[in-house]
């Protein structure tokens, strides 16, 4: 089975049972299963921004992204969470390559642009995937970690691609058996505000109008539409679900949120 994690910022500290999820794919990867990481960082961003007096705004889930704060993020996302996955993977047994989606152009993005009015700089949306690099290090039997960076397409630039994005797309064109997103709630609500209003399952149409009628708001909004983004680029299941010890099981038996090509 091919599973694409999406493991956020959030559901990456020692809080957030990051020790047990980190286990949990060391045993998967042990026992046969195919496993691309695809992982944020947005929390340790923030503090690093912060440590710099860099300030930038969130429009819409998506971080505002100057020269210097992409310099940040590509420094963090690459060279601190990235490095820092591959040795605890390593620790655990189990060989790893840690990427961006810059390497081997596996993921080729465009600005965003002005969103809300705000100039988002160097924030990319992906405009096409080549999964080969990564289905090459799969087939050598490595796990492959993957900072959501890109290439501007045409200019080579280095564009900060929110990591839901980047992992949705290449759960796609990996025609993933499973994009399995591990988050900080134990599923996607009705209502942010009623935590038993996790929604069980959910079709692409639905999920779509929800995104239009604003049920999801901060960083849902690229999550859900990165689940929307698998489901249509061919992955075969797609689920939100929180973190914690049998975190990834736990979602393929059925916690958290199931989105789905059709109604069932
Ligand atoms: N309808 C919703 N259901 C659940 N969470 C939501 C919803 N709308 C917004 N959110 C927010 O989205 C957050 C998860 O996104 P985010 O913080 O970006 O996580 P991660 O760091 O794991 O990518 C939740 O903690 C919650 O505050
Ligand atoms: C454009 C954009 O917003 N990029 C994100 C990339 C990291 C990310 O998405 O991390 P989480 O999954 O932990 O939120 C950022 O700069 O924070």
């Amino acid at each position: 089975m091919l599973i694409v994690l999406k493991y956020g910022g959030n559901a990456m500290t020692a809080e957030a049972g990051a020790d047990a999820t980190l286990d949990e794919v060391a045993g998967l990867a042990r026992g046969g299963e195919r496993i691309v990481i695809v992982h944020g960082g947005g929390p340790q961003i923030d503090a690093e921004l912060r440590a710099k007096a860099i300030v930038e705004p969130r429009v819409a889930g998506l971080r505002a992204t100057g020269g210097a704060a992409r310099d940040v993020v590509e420094y963090v996302l690459c060279g601190t969470v990235n490095k820092a996955l591959v040795r605890a993977l390593a620790a655990r047994g189990v060989p790893a390559v840690g990427i961006s989606g810059e390497d081997g152009g596996v993921l080729s993005a465009r600005r965003v642009g002005r969103v809300e009015g705000v100039d988002l700089g160097y924030v990319g949306e992906v405009a096409s995937v080549d999964p080969s690099a990564v289905a090459a290090l799969l087939d050598a039997g490595f796990v492959v970690v993957v900072a959501p960076l890109a290439l501007e397409a045409g200019t080579h630039a280095a564009l900060n691609c929110n990591a839901d994005t980047a992992a949705g797309a290449i759960a796609g064109a990996l025609r993933a058996d499973a994009y399995v997103v591990i988050t900080n709630v134990a599923g996607v609500r009705r209502d942010l505000h009623d935590p038993s209003s996790v929604i069980p399952r959910i079709d692409v149409a639905e999920a779509r109008a929800m995104l239009a009628d604003g049920t999801f708001t901060d960083g849902m909004i690229p999550k859900m539409a990165a689940a929307v983004a698998a489901i249509d680029g061919g992955a075969r299941r797609a689920v939100v679900a929180g973190a914690g010890n049998g975190a990834i099981a736990r979602a393929l038996a059925g916690e958290g949120t199931e989105i789905t090509a059709s109604p069932r």
